[in-house]
């Protein structure tokens, strides 16, 4: 998570990567709100120091919102309520006000959180449409390329209300040149209001100032980059495998709102009735999941959920039904001794746990300590501790030293995550098409590693939650070659007929199925 004292990077409109610098940009009031943050002793917050700093006339929503876009792109946390872990309450998030912006502002409501979801997420999603759009309404591109981070996420917000959420226009201006000139100075105002109302009337004439789709392949996949909001090299992946038609639906569903699944806690004896009737007494509205007996889909209401003390209780777990889906393709046994290989944070371990009706084991492997130690407590919380172990190890390191054979193996791989870019709104902006090759090579070496792992006649699961072809079927092709030992094991007994590809491998498409996308491939090895 992004800690505030990275305010003191300075950060370029023109590349979005943060580089280390004193504070250039920000007003003597960022400077000092920001000396606060290093200083190592927290102020107290009386009520006499809260009510010289509260100010009526910024709406929470809003400044919460400039805040956390901050954080977003200044230390890379993550866009969505679920990454806050519940942690975003109205007290911490305002206390984040405070020091970034100098000011507090009323308390939030459960109406402002909501707005804050949907305006940092658009906002994170649509950033590279709207800064074309700022760009283009600037009086030169230097004036872009060199503005500083607030008045950025300022205008960006204020694009995204106006174009994308057609909110009143003339009350976004106000509110925005507010904010700006009470968190910045009254200049910082004067030009949020001058390129705001220049967007106002190229809205109401319909001429925004967009790219025309048109043009050799590289032209069109920039046009498409920039009207659908996506970095150009996953349009141009995206084009050459699924066709324009396919990428554009995909890049629509990218930034449309996510819908979240909860998973019925079975290991505490928690079933999906239950859970159903806690989400009707809460005024959730949920959809019973089609294919996973412990799952319900909603669309709106998980902030509610967590207020309500739900996950924290360990009555239930956000988890995507495509996540549920590759349980089901390892199709976990009682007395069966499961590996997983990359555990942590610990969604699939616990859901193969609650299957196993307490005999068996989960052996629980990830690399990274602090991660699996949030399983453990996780598993303890679901009370399912019992059939999991945690094993802190690099998987290539335990394979070669630890020479346990196991009936299955699941090896969740690290994956570039492009199946679930509609609920990470930033990772898009995360990702470069060289991690790719790089993850290609650490997905052959941990397979490598796990195939150790299975006994004769045993199974391995390789799955990642990426739709790209070179992540998923690539790397079993390559697998196959180089362990003949191993053959397909079809995933149609295990999963609807609608995910099972043609090579019997599990394939969850967003656009198609509604779920996060995800791959599955099962493998046995030969007796
Ligand atoms: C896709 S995540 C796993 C998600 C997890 N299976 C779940 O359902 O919650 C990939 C995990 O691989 C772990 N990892 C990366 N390299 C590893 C390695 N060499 N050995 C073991 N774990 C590794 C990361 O720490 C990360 O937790």
């Amino acid at each position: 998570m992004a800690h505030v004292s990275s305010l003191h990077l300075h950060l370029s409109a023109h590349t979005g990567k943060a580089a280390p610098s004193k504070p250039p940009k920000f007003s003597k009031r960022i400077n000092k709100a920001s000396k606060s943050i290093s200083s190592p002793k927290k102020r107290p917050f009386s009520h006499l120091h809260k009510a010289q700093k509260l100010n009526l006339e910024v709406s929470p929503h809003r400044a919460v919102s400039a805040v956390r876009l901050m954080r977003i792109e200044m230390g890379g946390a993550f866009a969505d309520l679920l990454n806050e872990k519940g942690k975003g309450s109205g007290d911490n998030e305002m206390a984040y006000v405070e020091r970034t912006l100098g000011f507090r502002t009323k308390d939030l409501e459960d109406r402002d959180l909501r707005l804050v979801t949907e305006i940092v997420g658009g906002t994170v999603r649509w950033r590279r449409y709207l800064d074309h759009l700022i760009c283009s309404l600037c009086h030169d591109e230097n004036t872009f390329r060199s503005m500083e981070p607030l008045l950025l996420q300022i205008l960006r917000m204020g694009f995204y209300e106006i174009v994308k959420l057609d909110m009143p226009p003339y009350a976004v201006v106000d509110e925005n040149v507010h904010l700006a000139k009470v968190a910045l100075r009254p200049g910082a105002g004067n030009m949020v209001n001058g390129i705001l109302r220049k967007l106002v009337l190229l809205k109401e004439n319909n001429s925004l100032p967009l790219p025309e789709l048109d043009g050799d392949d590289r032209s069109q996949a920039r046009a498409l980059a920039t009207l659908y909001s996506h970095p150009v090299w996953m349009v141009r992946r995206w084009t050459k495998y699924l066709g324009q038609e396919e990428a554009i639906r995909l890049m629509m569903w990218n930034n449309s709102d996510p819908s979240f699944s909860l998973r019925a806690n079975s290991g505490k004896g928690v079933t999906r009735d239950d859970l159903v009737m806690r989400l009707n007494s809460l005024k959730v509205p949920y959809e019973l999941s089609l294919h996973l007996d412990h799952f319900v889909r909603i669309k709106i209401g998980l902030q509610i959920v967590i207020r309500d003390g739900l996950l924290k209780q360990g009555l239930c777990s956000v988890q995507d039904e495509s996540a549920g889906l590759v349980v089901s393709v390892v199709n976990p046994q009682p007395g069966e001794s499961i590996v997983d290989c990359c555990a942590a944070p610990g969604g699939k371990t616990l859901y193969m746990a609650s299957l196993m009706d307490g005999q068996g084991m989960v052996y629980a492997i990830d690399i990274n300590k602090g991660r699996l130690r949030i399983l453990r407590e996780t598993a303890k919380l679901h009370q399912v501790d019992a059939v999991i172990t945690t094993v802190p190890s690099d998987l290539r390191v335990f394979a070669e030293k630890c020479p346990m054979k196991s009936d299955k193996v699941l090896l969740d791989a690290p994956c570039s995550g492009l199946g679930v870019l509609s609920k990470r709104a930033d990772l898009r902006w995360n990702r470069r098409l060289e991690d790719l090759e790089e993850l290609k090579r650490l997905q052959d070496e941990l397979l490598d590693a796990a195939s150790k792992l299975v006994k004769p006649g045993g199974i391995l699961v390789y799955s990642t939650c990426s739709i790209d072809h070179e992540e998923n079927e690539g790397r079993v092709d390559a697998f196959l070659l180089r362990h003949p030992e191993f053959q397909i094991d079809p995933v149609d007994i295990y999963v609807p007929s609608d995910f099972v590809t043609e090579r019997g491998f599990f394939s969850s498409n967003p656009v198609k199925h509604s779920i996060d996308g995800a791959f599955a491939a099962r493998l046995i090895r030969a007796l």
